[in-house]
């Protein structure tokens, strides 16, 4: 018989089917099989926010286990949460050996509570069960093997082999085969273990209830019997079930989903443009930025041309890149084939009968506009052009080649080759062909493709701007960086702005603005205002960059390092005396600033924008947004992403606290709540995934 488990038809569906197979005389043995090569992707996430009717997944699965008839759980494709708990009530497990199961449910806010947490250690021990349930990761059969989830490997028609071996097992007695009522295996280490798994999620988890609750019903296994032990599973799910984690992060299971459907304000979609296959691509330029890129180029089995003017970056790059492909290869236990695909050349016309250039070099508009005229005339007709600037105009860089419509931006983060997410960015002449091809390509990079308009800063920098100016301004008002960095971490940000500054090099931004016009020499001048036409201007990243003070590459930042280079950032005293006197210079004094005000004014900045982006039509919709703030700048993914929280917190008190702010602060701009943000709240604040309508609505009357 042939099942999949998904929805309350299916769970019926396999109820009957069970129960008749068991109550049929001349069935000797049953085998469970999905459909379409797949055993099961796990319980509906969909049914969660409904009346969830036909028969709940437990008990069905309690019927399978004590069924006096050999079970047999037929798994291919995948197998997780509630299908492998669906297959570890029966009484053997057969995988193929392309099958990955796991129990993801810690990633949606959940855990896996139809008895995963109480059969896999008893099945597979406690350390190992507390691996794969607190992480969520998926295991491909050979170590699900190993482990000793399943029972047996396919390689050819798993359901045959099941088949055949359920027939072998038919009259075998069953006892020992039904996994709950196996003891669980108590480790002599048990309270330093747990506690070490505690402290482990604690560290990881950046805030997140789940992980913690995984333990605490896998401990559950070790400690009470198997009845007892489900009552507490069921009762901590109960706690998960309705929080606003689990919401936020089946939100972000569906939006990673969403924002491949990507479409642009022209009418072009994902479903009805075709992707055009790209063979061999180049990189040019081997920073830091370019050798990532390369590296992932190549990772995906594609022939690399990697080009770099500069014969002694050339040859740097060169080993730098044969490093990270070859320890990529050791931590995968592969050889690294990669290695032969990247040829390097310092002659840009090396790329002429490349598909697709990826451009990496300097973030300087004179030098990539010379590149992109170079690109224009060297490659063969057809080729795509992509730019990796994190900010600067690719309408621009596009009217330097004879084909605009096949140039976009491919935003890739830093470090390229593992960093998950790429803005795809489309300017009014770039070809749906051209968003097509730069998606399918970061989907086959192993990225999170999102495709967004042009702008300055495109969606994710662009947001960053406010954030970070609010985090200047606090500093100026009384806070230190070590008081906003703690709110935001406490937040569940892996680092506050300021670490976060400091890691990524202060001169980054002082070039920006220095490009601007935005940056006096407070040093030549003694003082330097604190206005730029009009607006409240911040100096002091500036006046630390005057100091040669880049952040970790220099020993000095908003923190000092032991050298430079080093990672813990400690307390600077002289930081804080520099700051207590640009205060008094400026005539500023300090205030009592707290998280809550720290975390208004930062993030609900950033959200403003986010609401300024949307009704530009710069990214198509929320999902967008939280997409690439979860997967680019560290947002917190059981928050949802920026608008996701908006919505959480309630767009009628974002407007409310952004209202008060700009009051206090009239000369910032970024303070003043937008006029989506003000449209939604009248409008009734409707959930996120409605906001597209009222946005369609907004743009139709403009
Ligand atoms: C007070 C109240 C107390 C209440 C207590 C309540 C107790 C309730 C008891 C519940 C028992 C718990 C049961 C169990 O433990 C819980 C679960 O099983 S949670 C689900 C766990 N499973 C997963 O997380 C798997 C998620 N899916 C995937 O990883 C992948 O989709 C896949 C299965 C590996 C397939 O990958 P791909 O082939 O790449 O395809 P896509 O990812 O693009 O998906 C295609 C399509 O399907 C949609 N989809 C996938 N999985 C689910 C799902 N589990 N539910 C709903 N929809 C799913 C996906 O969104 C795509 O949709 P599309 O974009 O095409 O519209």
């Amino acid at each position: 018989m042939c099942f999949i488990l998904h929805s309350a038809a299916v769970r019926q569906g396999i109820v009957d089917t069970v129960k008749r197979a068991l109550g049929d005389p001349k069935v000797k043995s049953v085998v469970i099989c999905g459909q379409n090569g797949i055993f099961c992707g796990g319980a509906d996430i969909k049914e969660f926010g409904t009346n969830m009717s036909g028969p709940p997944l437990v008990p069905m699965i309690h019927a399978i286990e004590a069924a006096n008839k050999p079970v047999v759980a037929a798994i291919e494709g995948s197998a997780l949460g509630g299908g492998l708990e669906l297959a570890l009530g029966c009484h053997y497990r057969i995988a193929h050996s392309k099958a990955r199961l796991g129990l993801p449910e810690v990633s949606l806010g959940l855990l896996p509570a139809a008895g995963g947490t109480q059969r896999l250690p008893r099945l597979i021990g406690v350390p190992a069960a507390l691996d794969l349930i607190t992480t969520g990761r998926h295991v491909a059969a050979a170590e699900a093997l190993q482990l000793g989830v399943v029972d047996r490997v396919a390689e050819h028609s798993t359901v045959d082999a099941a088949v055949k071996f359920a027939l072998s097992v038919a009259a075998k007695p069953l006892d020992a085969r039904r996994i709950s009522t196996y003891p669980c295996p108590c480790p002599s280490d048990f309270d330093a273990l747990f506690e070490g798994a505690m402290q482990k999620v604690r560290q990881n988890a950046r805030g997140a209830i789940a992980p913690v609750a995984c333990v605490q019903a896998v401990r559950a296994a070790a400690t009470r019997p198997y009845l007892q032990g489900m009552e507490r599973e069921k009762e901590l799910m109960a706690t998960l079930f309705t929080s606003g984690q689990a919401r936020a992060l089946q939100y972000c299971f569906f939006a990673q989903r969403a924002v491949s459907k990507w479409s642009m304000p022209n009418g072009a979609r994902w479903d009805t443009s075709k992707p055009r296959p790209v063979h061999k691509a180049a990189v040019i330029g081997l920073g830091t930025m370019g050798r990532g890129i390369a590296v992932a180029l190549a990772q995906t089995g594609l022939s690399v041309v990697a080009v770099e003017t500069q014969e002694k970056q050339l040859m740097e790059a060169k080993q730098a890149v044969s490093g990270m492909l070859e320890r990529g290869a050791k931590r995968r236990g592969l050889t690294p084939a990669a290695l032969h695909k990247i040829s390097y050349s310092h002659d840009i016309q090396a790329v002429a009968d490349v598909d697709l250039v990826i451009e990496a070099v300097f973030e300087d508009m004179a030098l990539k506009k010379k590149v992109f005229q170079q690109l224009s005339a060297v490659c063969k007709p057809g080729t795509f052009l992509c730019t990796n600037t994190s900010a600067l105009d690719v309408d621009h860089l596009a009217s330097q080649t004879r084909n605009p419509e096949l140039v976009v931006g491919m935003h890739f983060f830093a470090p390229a080759h593992v960093m998950k997410l790429l803005e795809v960015v489309y300017g009014p002449q770039s070809s749906p062909q051209a968003v097509a091809t730069a998606m399918q390509l970061g989907k086959k990079m192993g990225k999170v493709g999102v495709a967004v308009g042009n702008c300055r800063g495109f969606v994710g920098n662009r947001m960053l701007k406010p954030y970070i100016e609010q985090a200047f301004f606090l500093l100026e008002e009384g806070a230190t960086p070590e008081l906003v960095d703690r709110a935001l971490e406490e937040f569940g940000f892996p680092m506050g702005v300021f670490r976060m500054s400091d890691l990524s090099g202060l001169d980054v931004g002082w070039r920006v603005r220095k490009g601007d016009g935005l940056v006096e020499s407070g040093l030549a001048s003694g003082q330097p205002t604190r206005l730029r036409e009009g607006r409240r201007y911040s100096p002091l990243g500036d006046l630390l960059c005057e100091q040669g003070r880049f952040g970790q590459k220099t020993g000095r930042g908003w923190y000092q390092y032991d050298q430079p280079g080093s990672r813990v950032a400690r307390s600077d005293p002289w930081f804080h005396s520099f700051l207590e006197e640009y205060r008094a210079r400026h005539g500023l004094v300090a205030r009592r600033i707290d998280h809550q005000e720290v975390l208004e004014r930062c993030l609900y900045a950033l959200i403003n924008e986010g609401f300024r982006i949307l009704e530009d039509g710069i990214a198509a919709g929320p999902e967008d947004i939280d997409i690439i703030y979860v997967f680019g700048y560290g947002w917190p993914r059981h928050r949802g992403g920026p608008m996701f929280y908006a919505g959480m917190v309630g767009l009628a008190r974002v407007l409310e606290r952004l209202e008060h702010y700009h009051q206090a602060h009239p000369d910032v701009p970024y303070l003043q709540p937008c006029s989506l943000l003000r449209r939604l709240v009248a409008s009734g604040s409707p959930p996120v995934h409605r906001w597209r309508e009222v946005i369609k609505k907004l743009h139709s009357q403009l």
